[in-house]
């Protein structure tokens, strides 16, 4: 970990997480650019330059965070390796919550504590990342911050985009090395990069089947099953054929991570803490709808049977074997052709 402040204007390729996984690049355009409308428009992320969109949070590095969120009881994961992978602990089937074993612990501390125990941290050690909602609890400084962001450009972006309400903000500070494993939110995100750099993979919905997000009703819902630094390719046979598209963001950079997408997030190695401020908003809400539907909406529905069959039986152990006899033999030989069937 950095003692210092020290900004570091760039990266390079040894700071970067080596995982086997085709990739192409995110495109990146200054905010004037109308391209970056076209772009987000299409419902593909971008990387948006220049936009001075969180510029006040340009001075929130450790020390001033400490100074003025002193007071906050700040949520942070505590994990044992980098990997930081999300579980909802309100999770509502005690049997499921009585198996599953939490991969990390979550505590809150005032961000005082959080900075002097990253700094004392050993490489290899037990990590932290502090993931804070934004409200007023925060203090007036932040606060007073937070509201000279660029609120045209952003409500801007929410109208073009024709995006519902802004649900929240969240303030990341990792450390080096972190990793948020991959997962998808059900909110469209204009995710800030504040300070340090982050690699962000980013996959569509149409590659629901190479990801294997665990079930629904799981602590794990929305997140990939497949384990990035150790794929299991005969449970997860289709993760082979995945395709990334990579960002890379720095200071000043914004990312638009659309709704459903999923996303794996590193800090790079060796870079420092990162500080992240991102913004989730509600998505539009469908007007009339086109057939045949694409893979965000296919993904809804997957979500609503899932909840539905959950939630008829009783019993998310019956859910697969249920729709296993729906489906064996019955559906499968519609993708064939004629002769063979
Ligand atoms: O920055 C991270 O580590 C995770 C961020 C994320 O998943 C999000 O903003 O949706
Ligand atoms: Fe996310």
């Amino acid at each position: 970990m950095e003692e210092s402040d020290d900004e570091r204007r760039t990266w390079d390729e040894n700071q970067i997480r080596k995982y086997d996984i085709k990739m192409k690049s995110v495109p990146k355009h200054s905010f004037v650019d109308p391209i970056v409308m076209e772009i987000m428009l299409e419902g593909r992320p971008v990387i948006i330059t220049d936009s001075k969109m969180v510029e006040p949070a340009a001075k929130w590095n450790l020390k001033y965070l400490a100074r003025h969120m002193g007071n906050t009881n700040c949520n942070v994961i505590v994990s044992k390796d980098h990997n930081f992978k999300y579980y909802d602990d309100k999770c509502v089937q005690k049997a499921v919550r009585a198996k599953f074993v939490p991969p990390h612990k979550k505590v809150t501390m005032k961000i005082g504590e959080f900075v002097d125990k990253i700094k004392e941290m050993s490489p290899g050690g037990e990590r932290l990342y502090l993931q804070q909602a934004l409200t007023h609890s925060v203090g007036t400084e932040i606060v007073k911050d937070f509201l000279q962001f660029k609120w045209d450009y952003i409500k801007g972006i929410q109208k073009e985009m024709g995006w519902g309400s802004l649900t929240s903000n969240l303030l990341l500070i990792g450390m080096e090395g972190n990793v948020t494993p991959c997962h998808y939110d059900e909110q469209e995100n204009l995710f800030a990069q504040v300070k340090g750099y982050k690699r962000i993979l980013l996959f569509p919905p149409e590659q629901f089947e190479c990801l294997y997000p665990h079930p629904v009703w799981h602590p794990h819902d929305r997140q990939s099953q497949v384990d990035f630094d150790d794929p299991d390719l005969t449970k997860f046979p289709k993760f082979a054929n995945a395709m990334a598209q990579e960002a890379i963001v720095g200071p000043g950079d914004v990312l638009f991570i659309p709704n459903y997408w999923f996303h794996h997030v590193e800090s790079l190695q060796n870079g420092g803490y990162t500080v992240s401020v991102n913004f989730w908003y509600k998505s539009k809400s469908t007007g009339a709808v086109a057939y045949p539907l694409n893979a965000t909406q296919k993904m809804a529905i997957m979500r609503n049977v899932e909840k539905m069959l959950v939630d008829a039986l009783r019993d998310p152990d019956e859910v697969g074997p249920l729709l296993r006899n729906l489906t064996l033999g019955r559906y499968h030989d519609f993708s064939l052709p004629p002769e063979s069937q």
